[in-house]
């Protein structure tokens, strides 16, 4: 199977766990699109969804779903979103699209995280994927010094701007043994809007497609 064919797969078997529900949050990415698509024919059941880019607001929009603003909304009962790298406890690096902000506002405000991903995604060490930072653009260098002294490389992801104004860099050669101590410390740099290290809040269901095979923990 294709990677392609295995994203499909597990976007097909999201499709049970908004079932009977109105209101969902959907990430962003090329795994959730195609879950976007199959929504299509889930239309009956679904009111509105709370979106986490541009991009996902205009796919859902196309397939009929309105978009909703989280402040009209409140606690959600579901978010469907990809991720970049997923470890054995459910923790995640996400941002690989540059949405990381309002995918970690969704997932704090949403009841049940489900993460989709093709196999290619699992590791037992967070950090081999390089870590989105998203900073305010005069803050680019000032954070970009703190994560040398941190021990990793930053790469500002040029020519690139996130729904929200700011820059990322992309954090090279961390090796993630503490999650939730490094997702802290990054959180407190000043000029930083948001890491893309989902560990304090992890995703409750991890839905993996290998091969045949739906792998869910
Ligand atoms: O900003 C992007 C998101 O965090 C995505 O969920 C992540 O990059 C995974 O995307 P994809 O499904 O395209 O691999």
């Amino acid at each position: 199977m294709t990677q392609d064919e295995l994203k499909q797969k597990v976007a097909a078997a999201a499709l049970d766990y908004v079932k009977d529900i109105p209101l969902i949050g959907v990430g962003t990415g090329s795994t959730v699109n195609y879950f976007i698509k199959m929504l299509a024919d889930y239309k009956s059941t679904i009111e509105g969804a709370v979106s986490s880019s541009v991009g996902t607001s205009e796919r859902l929009k196309k397939v009929g779903i309105p978009v909703l603003d989280l402040n009209e909304v409140g606690t959600l009962d579901i978010y469907i979103d990809g991720a970049d790298e997923i470890n054995p406890r459910k923790q995640l690096i996400k941002g690989g699209g540059g949405a990381l902000t309002r995918e970690k506002i969704i997932a704090a405000a949403s009841k049940k995280f489900v993460c989709i991903a093709d196999g290619s995604k699992c590791v037992d060490v967070l950090g081999k994927f390089p870590l989105p930072i998203e900073v305010i653009p005069m803050a680019r260098s000032y954070v970009a010094r703190e994560m040398v002294k941190m021990g990793g490389q930053p790469v500002w992801r040029e020519n690139f701007v996130t729904d929200n104004h700011n820059h990322i860099l992309d954090v090279h050669n961390l090796d993630i043994l503490d999650p939730i101590e490094l997702e802290k410390t990054i959180n407190d740099i000043t000029g930083v809007v948001c890491v893309g290290l989902f560990a304090m809040r992890p995703a409750d269901v991890i839905l993996v497609s290998q091969g045949d095979e739906i792998k869910s923990w």
